[in-house]
């Protein structure tokens, strides 16, 4: 295992040849660029004019430009990664991030993804395939700083080769390097198993499973890519939506597929996965687990019911001074009418109210002394004046009761004889913990309860119309900002046209929406592919929500077991998944940590298993590094005082192994105590502004306090724990991902006693 990087030096030739061929690419780089940047300029020097069609036309035009130049934007960096000989060809086949042809339609680069490129991550000295050479260019901006072969053709097998790392120079340049706050993408160096994880169908849920730092993320991201590329007629209608723990994790995987070119993915967390609903506030881990249960699924559905009543007698209505009856019998058929529609309560209320609405008519028209003969206008007449009674309103509405999910699940919450009849099945302590006040903020568990209500309830008419009212608001004031520009920036004005005459022309055609935007706003959107990163932490309702969202199951699942929170530890991914894993569940393994050092890696196993939750997948590291692991026992009452001087000597010590200011440090502490260690931290002179995160970015800042559950999926080069005894009280996972967050080093810091496993040097 090799203890540091070695960037193997390749002949300064080689280097050359090498960046005169990147000089190419880049050259056709820059002549896209500004090709399409002209055509994009002409499009909008048009302006905003002419018919809704031509605007309309001239819009796609745009989009189609801007998205281009965008596209070409993103891929600067590492352009060209890979080059491969093959046999039988004399010219080598260069491979980067995006495919690349010059001005006469010759191949000069092969993109990524394509069939074609697959040797560069398959290809091993076992099996060669056609493949006598494989490449790596390592570049720094433009230019060429190194070159790494390996020889696959058996002749020359280099003995350093193994079947199981590619380009290790490459590769442990890339684990080692700095991390500046956000993740980059790993196109240049992703593993075989990765690869074929990667371009695995897209038919069915695959399960990408393995222990922290094995890549998992990094692979569901440049599979979307893939999948992106190798399915675009498919994905491009109906879209790929990216579900994320956090939004702060979301900020850190952000860059990743734009720079593979694309961008055309909807990422979500589940607090924000309900159009128009932010779930801000928190609650304790037992509430949200008995949220979480499929069997509030059945107390939903059971409450939606109830909405419908049949009255227990006749009820007398009054319609113009004539009395009228409303009978059990007329209620529960025109019931069982609008039932058989098969629509949510809400939509399936029209047919019931229509029918209710014949019955009473018919009963008004005799009593008025009218008979069958009767002319259409009078019987409309009679039907108007029955449909806008008090008394007919009221009692429709006491029969079928419109009403919005988060109306519902307000009563439910805040009204415990309701729960009490409608959740028989949870126990009266259960029923306690869903207690709450109207008016509360939401949480993420209630995400998943409220788009289930959706789901049975449909559109609430008023409602929908409240909302749709106020987008329209937003949207007019959007076409004046636009118009406005218009007029400013071609000089029309002049008492001639108004921003709001020409605001109203735009209307006319709507905006031009990408389908990521079209399908993040609307609920009932459903998706060609679905991934979900920290997958082990959805809650069976959870998965409801998302399998609502892709009904063709098309899934890619990616996560631990071992890194769940709290103490309910799962068995297995038919458990999490619950109804997703249906016959179409295939699982993957990736066996490798890319991220923490092995020293690391083997002391969070050992502590793992001394907590008796042994790591599901066994992980092995990549590769060690001299002091990974390091312990500093505290003073009872001077934890934050330590914790301090150890984070400015990490500090000191980033800054002289990567230059001043570079590398980011992570302190992580227990559950609850980030209000209170931030401020006492910053109190130091020393660390104040290293913890200052620029516009309110927490990636920003060169040394971020969070804890484990902030902590999950992110990555820093050093990770200072504090307290692991109390880290470990929100359930061995907490402890096992805080552990498993450092590229370099963790510093552990305690003043109690350290838990089982971890040794106290
Ligand atoms: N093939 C690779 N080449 C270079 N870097 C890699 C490769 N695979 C993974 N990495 C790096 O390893 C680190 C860990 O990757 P990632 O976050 O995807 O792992 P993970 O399995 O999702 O981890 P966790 O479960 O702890 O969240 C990242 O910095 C990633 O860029």
């Amino acid at each position: 295992m090799p203890e540091q990087v070695e960037v193997p030096v390749a002949t300064a030739s080689a280097v050359e040849a090498e960046q005169a061929y990147v000089d190419v690419v880049y050259a056709r780089l820059d002549e896209l660029r500004a090709s399409y940047g002209a055509r994009l300029a002409e499009v909008r020097r048009d302006g905003p004019s002419g018919s809704p069609q031509n605007r309309s036309e001239r819009d796609a035009f745009a989009a189609h430009y801007s998205d281009t130049v965008a596209r070409l934007d993103h891929v600067e960096n590492r352009l060209v990664f890979g080059r491969l000989d093959l046999h039988g060809t004399a010219e080598p086949r260069y491979v980067g991030r995006i495919g690349m042809s010059d001005a006469e339609h010759d191949q000069l680069l092969v993109d990524w993804r394509a069939p074609s490129a697959r040797p560069f991550y398959q290809a091993t000295a076992a099996h060669p395939g056609d493949v006598v050479r494989r490449r790596h260019l390592m570049t720094r901006g433009r230019k060429v700083v190194a070159v790494e072969d390996e020889l696959l053709d058996t002749d020359h097998v280099d003995a350093r080769i193994t079947d199981d790392l590619t380009g290790e120079g490459a590769l442990f340049a890339a684990m080692s390097a700095a991390r500046e706050g956000r993740m980059s993408d790993i196109v240049a160096t992703i593993q075989g198993e990765q690869d074929a994880v990667i371009r695995s169908s897209l038919d069915g849920v695959l399960v990408v499973q393995g222990g922290p730092g094995t890549g998992k993320t990094a692979v569901a991201l440049h599979r979307a890519a893939y999948l992106l590329y190798a399915h675009r007629e498919r994905l491009q209608r109906s879209g790929v939506l990216l579900v994320g723990p956090s939004r702060v994790f979301l900020r850190y995987i952000e860059q990743v597929l734009p720079s593979l070119g694309e961008s055309d993915v909807v990422a979500t967390t589940m607090a924000d996965l309900l159009p128009g609903t932010r779930a801000t506030a928190s609650e304790p881990a037992e509430v949200a687990e008995v949220k979480g249960r499929t069997v509030m699924a059945q107390v939903l559905s059971r409450a939606v019911r109830a909405l419908q009543r049949v009255p227990e007698a006749v009820q007398e209505l009054d319609v113009e001074g004539v009395k009228l009856h409303l009978r059990p019998e007329d209620v529960r058929t025109a019931m069982a009418r609008a039932r058989r529609t098969g629509l949510p309560h809400n939509q399936a209320r029209d047919t019931f109210a229509l029918a209710m609405l014949d019955v009473l008519v018919r009963e008004y028209a005799a009593a008025r002394g009218g008979d069958d003969g009767e002319d259409a206008d009078d019987r409309a007449y009679l039907r108007e004046d029955v449909r806008t009674a008090r008394d007919v309103k009221v009692a429709i509405n006491l029969c079928w009761m419109p009403t919005t999910a988060h109306g519902l699940l307000e009563r439910l919450y805040s009204r415990p004889e309701l729960l009490g009849r409608h959740a028989r099945s949870l126990s009266a302590e259960d029923r306690a913990l869903l207690r709450r006040e109207k008016g509360a903020a939401w949480t993420v568990a209630d995400v998943p309860l409220l788009d289930e209500l959706a789901e049975l309830l449909g559109p609430h008419e008023q409602a929908e119309s409240n909302r749709t009212a106020a987008e329209a608001r937003m949207r007019a004031a959007e076409e004046l900002r636009y118009a406005q520009d218009a007029i400013t920036s071609q000089g029309l004005g002049m008492g001639m046209v108004s921003a709001e005459m020409l605001a109203e022309r735009f209307t006319a055609t709507g905006p031009r929406l990408t389908t990521a935007e079209r399908a993040a706003g609307d609920r009932t959107w459903t998706y060609g592919h679905v991934v979900v990163d920290e997958a082990q932490e959805l809650s069976p309702m959870a998965w409801r929500a998302l399998l609502r969202r892709c009904p063709s199951r098309s899934m890619t699942v990616v996560g631990d077991l071992a890194q769940r929170s709290g103490h309910r530890p799962a068995a297995s991914w038919s458990q999490v998944l619950g109804r997703a894993a249906s016959e179409h569940v295939r699982e993957a393994v990736l066996t490798v940590s890319y991220r923490t050092p092995a020293t690391v890696m083997d002391a969070a196993t050992a502590v793992m298993t001394a907590q008796g939750a042994e790591p599901t997948y066994p992980v092995r590291a990549a590769r060690d590094l001299p002091g990974a692991l390091a312990v500093t026992a505290s003073a009872r009452g001077e934890l934050v005082a330590t914790t301090a001087e150890v984070v400015r000597a990490e500090l000191a010590g980033l800054d002289d192994t990567d230059g001043p200011g570079a590398g980011r440090v992570a302190v992580i502490v227990p559950l609850g105590r980030v209000p209170a260690v931030l401020p006492a931290l910053a109190e130091d002179p020393g660390l104040r502004a290293a913890l200052t995160a620029p516009d309110g970015d927490p990636l920003g800042a060169r040394v971020a306090v969070l804890d484990a559950v902030e902590a999950k999926g992110l990555e820093y080069d050093v990770v200072v724990l504090v307290e692991p005894a109390a880290v470990l009280e929100g359930g061995p996972g907490d402890l096992y991902v805080a552990m498993t967050r450092p590229t370099r080093r963790l510093h552990v810091v305690h003043a109690d006693d350290l838990p089982a496993g971890l040794p106290a040097s």
